[in-house]
Protein backbone atom coordinates (compact mmCIF):
# COMPACT_ATOMS: atom_id res chain seq x y z
CA UNK A 1 0.00 0.00 0.00
CA UNK A 2 1.78 3.34 -1.28
CA UNK A 3 1.64 5.93 1.27
CA UNK A 4 1.08 9.89 0.55
CA UNK A 5 1.00 11.89 3.28
CA UNK A 6 -0.67 15.84 2.62
CA UNK A 7 0.82 17.97 5.45
CA UNK A 8 4.76 18.40 5.95
CA UNK A 9 3.72 19.53 9.46
CA UNK A 10 5.12 17.96 12.65
CA UNK A 11 2.50 15.49 12.39
CA UNK A 12 2.48 14.75 8.67
CA UNK A 13 6.36 14.18 8.80
CA UNK A 14 6.21 11.89 12.11
CA UNK A 15 3.08 10.20 10.61
CA UNK A 16 5.40 9.87 7.07
CA UNK A 17 8.41 8.57 9.51
CA UNK A 18 5.89 6.01 10.64
CA UNK A 19 5.15 4.80 7.24
CA UNK A 20 8.05 4.43 6.07
CA UNK A 21 9.81 2.45 9.21
CA UNK A 22 9.83 -0.92 7.27
CA UNK A 23 11.89 1.04 4.32
CA UNK A 24 8.93 1.34 1.75
CA UNK A 25 8.37 4.91 -0.29
CA UNK A 26 6.35 7.92 0.85
CA UNK A 27 5.72 10.61 -0.45
CA UNK A 28 5.01 13.84 1.79
CA UNK A 29 3.63 17.21 0.01
CA UNK A 30 4.58 20.19 1.81
CA UNK A 31 3.53 23.87 1.09
CA UNK A 32 6.96 25.15 2.55
CA UNK A 33 10.02 24.88 0.21
CA UNK A 34 12.03 24.28 3.21
CA UNK A 35 9.87 21.43 4.19
CA UNK A 36 10.82 19.57 0.90
CA UNK A 37 14.51 21.02 0.65
CA UNK A 38 15.58 20.02 4.14
CA UNK A 39 13.64 16.71 3.86
CA UNK A 40 14.92 15.94 0.50
CA UNK A 41 18.56 16.99 1.24
CA UNK A 42 19.01 16.32 5.04
CA UNK A 43 16.34 14.06 6.01
CA UNK A 44 14.77 16.50 8.43
CA UNK A 45 12.18 18.71 8.31
CA UNK A 46 13.98 22.04 10.01
CA UNK A 47 10.86 24.14 10.00
CA UNK A 48 8.48 21.84 12.26
CA UNK A 49 10.52 18.83 13.31
CA UNK A 50 14.02 19.96 13.73
CA UNK A 51 16.05 17.27 15.02
CA UNK A 52 14.42 14.44 14.06
CA UNK A 53 16.16 12.47 12.03
CA UNK A 54 13.70 10.66 9.05
CA UNK A 55 14.02 7.72 7.11
CA UNK A 56 15.65 8.50 3.21
CA UNK A 57 12.49 6.34 2.09
CA UNK A 58 10.40 9.54 2.71
CA UNK A 59 10.68 12.00 -0.31
CA UNK A 60 9.39 15.40 0.08
CA UNK A 61 7.07 17.06 -2.76
CA UNK A 62 5.80 21.14 -3.25
CA UNK A 63 3.77 19.74 -6.23
CA UNK A 64 0.19 18.07 -4.49
CA UNK A 65 -0.73 16.25 -8.16
CA UNK A 66 2.33 13.77 -7.36
CA UNK A 67 -0.04 12.01 -4.76
CA UNK A 68 -2.27 11.14 -7.48
CA UNK A 69 -2.28 7.11 -7.38
CA UNK A 70 -1.13 6.41 -4.25
CA UNK A 71 -3.45 3.85 -2.31
CA UNK A 72 -4.06 5.93 0.17
CA UNK A 73 -3.31 9.43 1.65
CA UNK A 74 -2.87 10.49 4.94
CA UNK A 75 -4.36 14.15 5.65
CA UNK A 76 -2.26 16.36 7.93
CA UNK A 77 -2.92 19.64 7.08
CA UNK A 78 -4.09 21.92 9.83
CA UNK A 79 -8.26 21.54 10.21
CA UNK A 80 -9.46 24.88 8.94
CA UNK A 81 -7.03 24.77 5.52
CA UNK A 82 -7.98 20.84 4.94
CA UNK A 83 -10.72 21.68 2.63
CA UNK A 84 -8.94 24.02 0.67
CA UNK A 85 -5.68 21.71 0.15
CA UNK A 86 -8.23 18.77 -0.57
CA UNK A 87 -9.58 21.02 -3.40
CA UNK A 88 -6.59 21.03 -4.91
CA UNK A 89 -6.38 17.80 -5.56
CA UNK A 90 -8.43 14.78 -7.23
CA UNK A 91 -8.49 12.15 -5.43
CA UNK A 92 -10.61 10.00 -7.08
CA UNK A 93 -11.91 6.62 -5.15
CA UNK A 94 -8.12 6.98 -2.57
CA UNK A 95 -8.84 6.33 0.67
CA UNK A 96 -8.42 9.65 2.73
CA UNK A 97 -7.29 8.98 6.27
CA UNK A 98 -7.91 12.30 8.49
CA UNK A 99 -5.37 13.22 10.84
CA UNK A 100 -5.78 16.44 11.83
CA UNK A 101 -7.71 17.16 15.36
CA UNK A 102 -10.63 20.40 14.64
CA UNK A 103 -13.86 21.77 13.76
CA UNK A 104 -14.26 23.68 10.38
CA UNK A 105 -14.88 27.14 11.80
CA UNK A 106 -18.29 28.70 9.91
CA UNK A 107 -19.38 25.41 8.88
CA UNK A 108 -19.17 23.09 12.18
CA UNK A 109 -18.34 19.95 10.08
CA UNK A 110 -16.10 17.81 11.68
CA UNK A 111 -12.90 17.06 8.82
CA UNK A 112 -14.30 13.71 8.12
CA UNK A 113 -17.01 15.70 6.88
CA UNK A 114 -15.39 18.00 5.50
CA UNK A 115 -13.25 15.47 3.14
CA UNK A 116 -16.49 13.84 2.59
CA UNK A 117 -18.06 16.87 0.77
CA UNK A 118 -14.80 17.24 -1.12
CA UNK A 119 -14.16 13.95 -2.60
CA UNK A 120 -17.71 11.97 -2.29
CA UNK A 121 -16.01 8.88 -3.92
CA UNK A 122 -12.81 8.42 -1.33
CA UNK A 123 -13.44 6.30 1.52
CA UNK A 124 -12.84 7.89 4.73
CA UNK A 125 -10.73 7.10 7.92
CA UNK A 126 -9.44 8.55 11.15
CA UNK A 127 -6.46 8.26 12.75
CA UNK A 128 -5.92 10.00 16.20
CA UNK A 129 -4.57 9.36 19.48
CA UNK A 130 -2.02 10.40 22.37
CA UNK A 131 0.40 11.39 20.17
CA UNK A 132 2.50 14.19 20.39
CA UNK A 133 4.81 14.09 17.19
CA UNK A 134 8.65 14.95 18.45
CA UNK A 135 7.87 11.48 19.98
CA UNK A 136 6.72 9.14 17.29
CA UNK A 137 9.62 10.64 15.36
CA UNK A 138 12.03 9.13 17.70
CA UNK A 139 10.01 5.85 17.70
CA UNK A 140 8.99 5.82 21.01
CA UNK A 141 5.85 3.60 22.21
CA UNK A 142 2.99 5.10 21.22
CA UNK A 143 -0.83 3.65 20.19
CA UNK A 144 -3.72 5.31 17.78
CA UNK A 145 -7.01 4.24 17.23
CA UNK A 146 -7.99 3.83 13.19
CA UNK A 147 -11.32 4.47 12.90
CA UNK A 148 -13.19 3.49 9.71
CA UNK A 149 -16.58 2.19 8.59
CA UNK A 150 -14.95 -0.23 6.04
CA UNK A 151 -14.20 -3.42 8.01
CA UNK A 152 -11.66 -4.91 4.91
CA UNK A 153 -10.09 -1.20 4.48
CA UNK A 154 -9.38 -0.62 8.10
CA UNK A 155 -7.54 -3.52 8.58
CA UNK A 156 -5.70 -2.99 5.49
CA UNK A 157 -4.96 0.69 7.26
CA UNK A 158 -3.95 -0.68 10.50
CA UNK A 159 -1.63 -3.24 9.04
CA UNK A 160 0.28 -1.32 7.27
CA UNK A 161 0.73 1.85 9.78
CA UNK A 162 1.15 -0.42 12.95
CA UNK A 163 4.91 -0.62 13.74
CA UNK A 164 6.98 -2.28 16.45
CA UNK A 165 6.30 0.80 18.62
CA UNK A 166 3.34 2.03 17.23
CA UNK A 167 0.28 0.13 17.90
CA UNK A 168 -3.12 1.07 15.69
CA UNK A 169 -6.35 -0.01 17.47
CA UNK A 170 -9.41 -0.26 14.86
CA UNK A 171 -12.68 1.37 15.62
CA UNK A 172 -15.56 1.69 13.66
CA UNK A 173 -16.84 5.09 15.20
CA UNK A 174 -15.04 7.86 12.74
CA UNK A 175 -17.28 10.81 14.65
CA UNK A 176 -16.29 9.61 18.02
CA UNK A 177 -12.50 9.10 16.81
CA UNK A 178 -12.84 12.79 15.26
CA UNK A 179 -14.78 14.78 18.24
CA UNK A 180 -12.41 13.16 20.87
CA UNK A 181 -9.56 14.72 19.19
CA UNK A 182 -11.24 18.39 18.70
CA UNK A 183 -12.38 18.32 22.13
CA UNK A 184 -9.54 17.68 24.22
CA UNK A 185 -7.26 20.82 21.94
CA UNK A 186 -9.86 23.11 23.66
CA UNK A 187 -9.54 21.81 27.28
CA UNK A 188 -6.40 21.27 27.08
CA UNK A 189 -6.49 25.17 26.46
CA UNK A 190 -8.42 25.18 30.17
CA UNK A 191 -5.47 23.32 31.82
CA UNK A 192 -3.09 25.42 30.45
CA UNK A 193 -4.84 28.19 31.87
CA UNK A 194 -5.20 26.41 35.44
CA UNK A 195 -1.45 25.71 35.29
CA UNK A 196 -0.57 29.41 33.67
CA UNK A 197 -2.60 30.90 36.82
CA UNK A 198 -1.19 28.73 39.70
CA UNK A 199 -4.52 27.42 40.30
CA UNK A 200 -3.20 23.81 41.93
CA UNK A 201 -2.96 20.03 40.35
CA UNK A 202 -6.68 20.01 42.39
CA UNK A 203 -8.38 22.07 39.53
CA UNK A 204 -6.62 20.73 36.49
CA UNK A 205 -7.72 16.88 37.61
CA UNK A 206 -11.14 18.25 37.70
CA UNK A 207 -11.06 20.24 35.12
CA UNK A 208 -9.86 17.15 33.52
CA UNK A 209 -12.66 14.75 34.48
CA UNK A 210 -15.47 17.68 34.13
CA UNK A 211 -13.81 17.82 30.61
CA UNK A 212 -14.22 14.82 29.93
CA UNK A 213 -17.81 14.57 30.53
CA UNK A 214 -18.35 17.75 28.23
CA UNK A 215 -16.84 15.73 25.49
CA UNK A 216 -18.91 12.76 25.67
CA UNK A 217 -21.88 14.82 25.99
CA UNK A 218 -20.83 16.49 22.97
CA UNK A 219 -19.97 13.17 21.27
CA UNK A 220 -22.96 11.20 21.83
CA UNK A 221 -25.07 14.48 20.67
CA UNK A 222 -23.13 14.12 17.64
CA UNK A 223 -23.31 10.76 16.83
CA UNK A 224 -20.31 9.47 18.51
CA UNK A 225 -20.08 6.62 20.83
CA UNK A 226 -19.20 6.98 24.53
CA UNK A 227 -16.23 4.17 24.75
CA UNK A 228 -14.58 5.55 21.65
CA UNK A 229 -14.54 9.25 23.50
CA UNK A 230 -13.30 7.06 26.90
CA UNK A 231 -10.50 5.66 24.51
CA UNK A 232 -6.94 6.50 22.70
CA UNK A 233 -8.88 9.06 20.86
CA UNK A 234 -10.82 10.88 23.41
CA UNK A 235 -9.97 10.37 27.17
CA UNK A 236 -6.24 8.79 26.27
CA UNK A 237 -5.34 12.62 24.61
CA UNK A 238 -7.14 14.29 26.35
CA UNK A 239 -4.73 13.25 29.57
CA UNK A 240 -1.29 13.73 27.44
CA UNK A 241 -2.40 17.41 26.12
CA UNK A 242 -3.68 18.33 29.64
CA UNK A 243 -0.25 17.54 31.13
CA UNK A 244 2.52 18.80 29.21
CA UNK A 245 3.72 22.20 28.12
CA UNK A 246 5.07 20.14 24.90
CA UNK A 247 1.06 20.36 23.98
CA UNK A 248 0.71 24.12 22.08
CA UNK A 249 -2.91 24.19 23.10
CA UNK A 250 -1.68 24.14 26.95
CA UNK A 251 0.99 26.21 26.17
CA UNK A 252 -1.67 28.49 24.74
CA UNK A 253 -3.59 28.15 28.08
CA UNK A 254 -0.53 28.65 30.03
CA UNK A 255 -0.23 31.96 28.70
CA UNK A 256 -3.63 33.26 28.96
CA UNK A 257 -3.59 31.98 32.48
CA UNK A 258 -0.27 34.58 32.99
CA UNK A 259 -3.02 36.86 32.02
CA UNK A 260 -1.16 37.67 28.20
CA UNK A 261 -3.93 38.45 25.45
CA UNK A 262 -4.86 35.68 22.78
CA UNK A 263 -3.86 37.57 19.96
CA UNK A 264 -0.20 38.22 21.23
CA UNK A 265 0.02 34.29 21.86
CA UNK A 266 -1.13 33.22 18.57
CA UNK A 267 0.76 36.22 16.43
CA UNK A 268 3.96 35.00 14.80
CA UNK A 269 3.65 31.64 15.71
CA UNK A 270 4.16 28.93 12.81
CA UNK A 271 2.55 26.22 14.47
CA UNK A 272 -1.04 25.27 15.08
CA UNK A 273 -2.73 25.42 18.57
CA UNK A 274 -6.04 23.90 16.59
CA UNK A 275 -7.77 24.41 20.28
CA UNK A 276 -7.63 28.53 19.57
CA UNK A 277 -9.82 27.80 16.00
CA UNK A 278 -12.14 24.89 17.28
CA UNK A 279 -13.64 26.57 20.64
CA UNK A 280 -15.64 29.22 18.89
CA UNK A 281 -17.12 27.13 16.38
CA UNK A 282 -17.87 23.92 19.19
CA UNK A 283 -19.50 26.36 21.42
CA UNK A 284 -21.20 27.24 18.77
CA UNK A 285 -22.33 23.63 17.29
CA UNK A 286 -22.76 22.59 21.59
CA UNK A 287 -25.32 25.12 21.48
CA UNK A 288 -27.19 24.05 18.35
CA UNK A 289 -27.08 20.74 20.08
CA UNK A 290 -28.57 22.11 23.20
CA UNK A 291 -25.17 20.01 24.92
CA UNK A 292 -24.29 21.95 27.65
CA UNK A 293 -20.22 22.36 27.68
CA UNK A 294 -19.09 25.16 30.47
CA UNK A 295 -15.54 24.40 30.06
CA UNK A 296 -15.17 25.26 26.37
CA UNK A 297 -17.50 28.43 26.87
CA UNK A 298 -14.91 29.50 29.90
CA UNK A 299 -12.23 28.59 27.24
CA UNK A 300 -14.02 31.13 24.32
CA UNK A 301 -14.54 34.05 27.32
CA UNK A 302 -10.45 33.66 28.10
CA UNK A 303 -9.88 33.74 24.23
CA UNK A 304 -12.02 36.75 24.06
CA UNK A 305 -9.93 38.50 26.24
CA UNK A 306 -12.21 38.03 29.73
CA UNK A 307 -10.00 38.05 33.03
CA UNK A 308 -8.84 34.92 34.17
CA UNK A 309 -10.23 35.94 38.00
CA UNK A 310 -13.48 36.37 36.39
CA UNK A 311 -13.83 33.39 34.44
CA UNK A 312 -12.67 31.15 36.89
CA UNK A 313 -15.01 32.98 39.54
CA UNK A 314 -18.05 32.12 36.91
CA UNK A 315 -16.85 28.22 36.34
CA UNK A 316 -17.11 27.62 40.55
CA UNK A 317 -20.44 29.72 40.93
CA UNK A 318 -22.12 27.54 38.55
CA UNK A 319 -25.25 25.74 40.47
CA UNK A 320 -24.27 22.17 42.07
CA UNK A 321 -25.29 19.54 40.58
CA UNK A 322 -25.03 15.68 40.22
CA UNK A 323 -21.61 13.93 38.81
CA UNK A 324 -23.13 12.51 35.25
CA UNK A 325 -21.84 12.87 31.69
N1 LIG B 1 2.16 18.05 16.29
C1 LIG B 1 1.58 17.01 16.89
O1 LIG B 1 2.18 16.45 17.83
C2 LIG B 1 0.26 16.51 16.44
C3 LIG B 1 -0.56 17.26 15.60
N2 LIG B 1 -1.77 16.77 15.23
C4 LIG B 1 -2.64 17.51 14.34
O2 LIG B 1 -2.07 17.55 13.03
C5 LIG B 1 -2.52 18.72 12.36
C6 LIG B 1 -1.32 19.41 11.74
O3 LIG B 1 -0.52 19.86 12.81
P1 LIG B 1 1.07 19.86 12.80
O4 LIG B 1 1.60 18.87 11.84
O5 LIG B 1 1.51 19.74 14.21
O6 LIG B 1 1.40 21.33 12.23
P2 LIG B 1 2.61 22.26 12.61
O7 LIG B 1 2.18 23.20 13.68
O8 LIG B 1 3.84 21.47 12.86
O9 LIG B 1 2.82 23.07 11.27
C7 LIG B 1 1.87 23.94 10.74
C8 LIG B 1 1.31 23.33 9.48
O10 LIG B 1 0.30 24.18 8.98
C9 LIG B 1 0.46 24.26 7.59
N3 LIG B 1 -0.21 25.45 7.08
C10 LIG B 1 -0.07 26.72 7.51
N4 LIG B 1 -0.85 27.53 6.77
C11 LIG B 1 -1.48 26.76 5.87
C12 LIG B 1 -2.40 26.99 4.81
N5 LIG B 1 -2.83 28.21 4.53
N6 LIG B 1 -2.83 25.93 4.09
C13 LIG B 1 -2.41 24.69 4.36
N7 LIG B 1 -1.54 24.39 5.34
C14 LIG B 1 -1.08 25.42 6.07
C15 LIG B 1 1.95 24.29 7.41
O11 LIG B 1 2.30 23.99 6.08
C16 LIG B 1 2.35 23.18 8.37
O12 LIG B 1 2.20 21.92 7.76
C17 LIG B 1 -3.27 19.56 13.39
O13 LIG B 1 -4.64 19.36 13.22
C18 LIG B 1 -2.82 18.99 14.72
O14 LIG B 1 -3.82 19.12 15.72
C19 LIG B 1 -2.21 15.55 15.63
C20 LIG B 1 -1.44 14.78 16.44
C21 LIG B 1 -0.15 15.19 16.92
O1 LIG C 1 -2.58 16.30 19.38
C1 LIG C 1 -1.53 16.29 19.96
C2 LIG C 1 -1.06 15.15 20.75
O2 LIG C 1 -1.91 14.06 20.63
C3 LIG C 1 -0.65 17.49 19.92
O3 LIG C 1 -1.18 18.42 20.80
P1 LIG C 1 -0.93 19.97 20.56
O4 LIG C 1 -1.50 20.28 19.19
O5 LIG C 1 -1.62 20.65 21.66
O6 LIG C 1 0.56 20.16 20.58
Amino acid sequence: MRIGVIGGGAWGTALAQVAASGGEPVLLWAREAEVVDTINIFHENRLFLPGAKLSPAIRATGDLADLIGMDALLVVAPAQHVRAVLGDIAVGETPLVLCAKGIEAGTGRLVGEVAAEAHPGAPIAVLSGPTFAHEVAKGLPTAVTLACADEALRDRLAARLAGPAFRTYASHDVIGAEIGGAVKNVLAIACGVVEGAGLGLNARAALIARGFAEMTRFGVARGGQAETLAGLSGLGDLVLTCSSTSSRNFSLGVGLGQGRAAAELLADRRTVAEGAFTAPVLQAEAAKARVEMPVTDAVCALLEGAPVGEVVRELLARPLRAETV
